[in-house]
This record gives structure tokens, C-alpha cells and sequence, in this order.
């Protein structure tokens, strides 16, 4: 079974726009949860323009699914996962003025340096988990890192999908493949939506989770909340 996480950057992106606390992300997290969310994912960038160290800290305690924290490992990254202790920590290689992710880590010259965090965030009991791009040889080498998991980058899925959705699929399915050879548990996520979702869940053999944001947030204001996540999750369900 897949396990949907539901980002909620984008709560906060629209909470920070004005200040004050409309959304309240605090209760968005926890009202995920209540829709059906399998977890719940935040992704910290040193801006602070969306989803907060503070939220992060009062996340934690209140919500009882999975909680997966997203972000570059910079040394304040690495405080505040060590202090909250979520169940997942997924390392992405973002550039501190990064956009949004738009790549996986080079797993060989970042081998020694995430090898290295990887052990600290396991010695607290953290499951890891990895950014990659969809390539054999980037999985081949995320598994001398020690990570438990990686996280297949699906922007380039999501963008080639509504022309051809069987090319776009492909290196996903090599990928998928590559990790199982090595033992790595698989996730994935970046620009999942309700049209490409399916196809994605039922090609990719052995998909633990997706975490999805963007496209769901921006759903939940046509459909709602509750009811976007329940159709996200009839999209896992096959
Ligand atoms: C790693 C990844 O793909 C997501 O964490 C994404 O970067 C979050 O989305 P935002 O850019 O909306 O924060
Ligand atoms: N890890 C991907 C994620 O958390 C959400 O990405 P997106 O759906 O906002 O593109």
C-alpha cells in the first residue's frame, strides 16, 4: 500500500502572506490527519517563507501519523530534526534561494557528507530517506549512504505525463527496480496531481509514499479539504 503525505508548506505560504495565523497550520495539520492523511510533510527552507522552524516544534506533538521533515541538511536543519525527532527526515540538495526542489542529490560526491548525517539522524531512531533523480546509478550509490529510503523527484514525470505517458513513466520504473536491487525502501513526490497520481502509484512497484502539496492544496480550494484528500487517496487505491 501507498501511503499519501500531505505537504502543508502551502498552508503556511498563505498564512505568511499576511501575518497573523489564518490558515492555522497547526489545526490544517491536524484536520489532514483527520481526512485521511497517512502523514504529514513539511518542508523547512532557511527563509522561513513557508512552513516555519516554530511550526515544525508544534507540529510534532500534535499529530499521530507519520511526520516527515523535508529540507537541506544545514546545521539548523539538523537541530531542529534532532530536537523534534519526526518519524522520516527526507535530505534534499536545495540551494538556500531555491524556488522549489529541482533535482535529486548527486549521490557520489555527496556520498561521505551524507553518509555522515544519515548516521546522526539514524542513531535517533530517524528513518532516512533521500532526494534522487530517477537514475540506476544515483540509487546504486544512495545505498552506500546507509539511507533507508529514496525520494524519486517526480517533476520530470509530471511534466512529460499528458504527451506520453508511457516515456515518462520509464526511467520511474528503472528506478523503482534499482532501488528494490539494493534494498532501499522507495518514496516519492514533487508535482503529483490527481491526473497523474494512478498511473504513477500502479507502474512503480514497491511505492511506500508519495508526499503531495502543491497540486492538493491547490485542489482543497475547488473541492475542499476532507474531500481532496479522500480523492487522492482513492487515486492509491487500485
Ligand atoms: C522535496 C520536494 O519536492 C518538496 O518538498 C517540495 O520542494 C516542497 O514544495 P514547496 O516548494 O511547495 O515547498
Ligand atoms: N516531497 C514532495 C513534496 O513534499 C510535495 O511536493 P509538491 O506536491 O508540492 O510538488
Amino acid at each position: 500500500m501507498t501511503r499519501l503525505s500531505v505537504n502543508i508548506n502551502k498552508i503556511a505560504t498563505l498564512r505568511n502572506a499576511r501575518g497573523g495565523n489564518i490558515p492555522d497550520v497547526l489545526k490544517a495539520a491536524v484536520d489532514c490527519q483527520r481526512f485521511g492523511a497517512e502523514g504529514i510533510t513539511v518542508h523547512p527552507r532557511p527563509d522561513e517563507r513557508h512552513i516555519r522552524y516554530q511550526d515544525v516544534r508544534d507540529i510534532r506533538p500534535i499529530i499521530t501519523t507519520e511526520f516527515n521533515i523535508e529540507g537541506y541538511p544545514s546545521e539548523s536543519f539538523i537541530e531542529l530534526v534532532l530536537s523534534v525527532v519526526p518519524h522520516q527526515v527526507t535530505l534534499v540538495p536545495d540551494p538556500p534561494d531555491a524556488l522549489t526542489s529541482n533535482t535529486g542529490w548527486d549521490t557520489i560526491t555527496n556520498k561521505d557528507f551524507l553518509r555522515k548525517i544519515i548516521a546522526r539522524f539514524q542513531e535517533h531512531g530517524i528513518r532516512t530517506s533521500i532526494f534522487v533523480n530517477p537514475e540506476p546509478e544515483m540509487i546504486k550509490h544512495a545505498a552506500d549512504t546507509g539511507t533507508n529510503r529514496v525520494e524519486l523527484y517526480t517533476e520530470p514525470y509530471a511534466s512529460n505525463f499528458p504527451n506520453n505517458p508511457e516515456k515518462a513513466i520509464e526511467p520511474f520504473v528503472k528506478a523503482a527496480i534499482a532501488a528494490k536491487e539494493v534494498g532501499l525502501g522507495l518514496n516519492a513526490g514533487h508535482d503529483l496531481n490527481l491526473d497523474n497520481l494512478n498511473y504513477f502509484a500502479k507502474n512503480i512497484p514497491n511505492l511506500l509514499e508519495v508526499s503531495i502539496g502543491h497540486a492538493l492544496i491547490s485542489d482543497a480550494l475547488y473541492f475542499g479539504l476532507e474531500n481532496t484528500i479522500q480523492m487522492y487517496l482513492r487515486k492509491l487505491r487500485f
